[in-house]
C-alpha cells in the first residue's frame, strides 16, 4: 500500500464557547480561546489517501484532482471565514479541531473514494498552530 498526501492551507477565525455554560465557566475552561471578539489561526490540512498505484497511470490518486477536490469542497468553505458563524457544516457545533476534522472527513471521504480507483481516504491531519494538531482515521 502507498500513502499519498496533499497539504492545503486556510486561515479562519473562531472562538471556543459552549452556549449552555455561563460566561465565567467558558472563560475558566477555554481561557483566551473564548475571547468574545474571536481569534484566528493559520490552519494546515493534510489529506492522506491510501491505495495501490493504477497500472496505467502509476497514480494511487491524481494529486491535481485531489487538490482541486479539497479546495472546492472544504478550503473554499472555511478560508477567511468565521468558523462559528459563516460555515454551514459547523452551525451549532463546538469550533474545536476535533469537531472540524470530523466534519471534513464526512465531506471528503465519499468524494476521495470516487477519484481513487484502488483505495480511499486514510487519514486527515489538521494543524491549528505549529504545535497543536489532531489526526482522524474516520472511526
Ligand atoms: N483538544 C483541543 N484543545 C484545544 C483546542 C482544540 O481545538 N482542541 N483549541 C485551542 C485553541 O483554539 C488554540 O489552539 C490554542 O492556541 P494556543 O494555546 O495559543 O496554542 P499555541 O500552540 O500557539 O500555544 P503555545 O503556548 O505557544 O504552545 C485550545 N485547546
Amino acid at each position: 500500500m502507498i500513502y499519498v498526501c496533499r497539504k492545503e492551507h486556510f486561515n479562519a477565525a473562531h472562538k471556543l464557547w459552549n452556549p449552555n455554560w455561563s460566561d465565567e465557566k467558558n472563560f475558566e475552561v477555554f481561557g483566551p480561546c473564548a475571547n468574545v471578539n474571536w481569534h484566528g489561526h493559520n490552519f494546515e490540512l493534510i489529506v492522506t489517501v491510501k491505495g495501490l498505484p493504477d497500472p496505467e497511470t502509476g497514480f494511487v490518486v491524481d494529486l491535481k484532482q485531489l487538490s482541486t477536490l479539497i479546495r472546492t469542497l472544504v478550503i473554499d468553505k472555511v478560508d477567511h471565514k468565521n468558523l462559528n458563524m459563516d460555515v454551514d457544516f459547523m452551525q451549532g457545533k463546538m469550533a474545536s479541531c476535533e469537531i472540524l476534522i470530523m466534519e471534513f472527513w464526512k465531506i471528503l471521504q465519499p468524494a476521495v473514494e470516487k477519484i481513487t480507483p484502488h483505495g480511499g481516504l486514510y487519514k486527515l491531519t489538521l494543524y491549528e498552530t505549529p504545535r497543536n494538531f489532531v489526526e482522524y482515521f474516520g472511526d
